[in-house]
């Protein structure tokens, strides 16, 4: 509630009559109608006894209008400070809302960061950044969806490396773990930029290549298979070989059928002697 600005009660009131003997302060009248009051001189003057009253009511109405002039001064000083809380108040809640609004801000970017960070480790390895299992799996329904949309199939390769044991049993697992590195980042390296590359467990990487024919495919694999044996680790004195299972999308299939025959493949490659592409 605004009680708006409001003049002091003082300034408010009628101007006084000025004085008709002269100008003069209210409190000098006073004093000289007590003098005169006083004067043994006047003693005995009809006037004085009527003088005597209006003095003393004059006296009585004064308090009495200072008195209300304070309480409607203090009234007026309480509705501005009233008014005054009021902004305060909204100013201060304001502030206070515009605190929590940043506040949630911060709280909501830290949330949307930790989920996505949680995202991300959900779907990829740790140890070679690479998309991780469950990735590939909603990598390969989404690609199954679209082969079959647009008819154009895509092929996958399951890349096994050969004799990883051997360098797990001779130079310990932390080496074995760098070699999967290196092996990751060289798949990687050697993929066009829309294939999809990810580590489907141990030492075994699935290579998803979007509608691309099995002969395109090979041409890949093989030179994701020149790239690993590139690599030089300093504690092997051999190169690394991998072995690949290629196997295309046959449109209305599931890809659970196409990974089967990548794998069935794959196990040929092992079986007639590694170090080869089998489709
Ligand atoms: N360092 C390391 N080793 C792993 C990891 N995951 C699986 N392995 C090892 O990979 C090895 C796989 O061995 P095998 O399945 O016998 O295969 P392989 O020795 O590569 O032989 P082939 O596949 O028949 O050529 C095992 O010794 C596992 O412990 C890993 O994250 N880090």
């Amino acid at each position: 509630m605004s009680f708006g600005k409001i003049a002091p009660f003082r300034s408010r009131l009628l101007p006084m009559p000025e004085c008709p003997r002269h100008a003069c302060n209210e409190d000098e009248l006073v004093t000289q109608v007590q003098a005169l009051l006083a004067d043994p001189v006047h003693q005995a003057n009809p006037l004085r006894e009527p003088l005597a009253h209006l003095l003393a009511c004059n006296q009585v109405h004064q308090a009495q209008l200072h008195r209300l002039i304070r309480i409607s001064d203090g009234y007026q000083y309480i509705s501005r400070r009233q008014q005054e809380n009021l902004e305060q108040q909204y100013e201060r809640q304001l502030h206070r809302l515009e605190k929590i609004a940043r506040i949630s801000d911060r709280y909501q970017n830290s949330l949307r960061e930790l989920s996505e960070t949680l995202k991300q480790a959900s779907l990829h390895d740790p140890l070679t950044s690479l998309g991780n299992r469950r990735f590939l799996m909603e990598r390969l329904t989404q690609e199954t969806e679209r082969a079959n949309r647009k008819a154009s199939p895509y092929t996958l390769a399951i890349l096994d490396v050969d004799r990883f044991k051997t360098v797990n049993d001779r130079f310990g697992h932390e080496a074995g773990d760098t070699v999967l590195c290196s092996i990751a980042n060289a798949i990687a390296d050697a993929l066009r930029e829309y294939d999809v590359c990810g580590r489907w467990g141990g030492e075994e990487f699935l290579i998803l290549m979007p509608e691309t024919p099995l002969d395109f495919a090979l041409q890949i694999a093989q030179r994701v298979t020149q790239s690993i044996k590139a690599i030089r680790f300093e504690f092997l004195d051999t190169r690394i070989s991998a072995s690949v299972g290629l196997s295309t999308y046959c449109l209305g299939e599931r890809f659970s059928d196409t990974l089967n025959r990548a794998d069935a493949a794959l196990l040929r490659a092992k079986v007639d002697g590694r170090d080869r592409i089998e489709a």
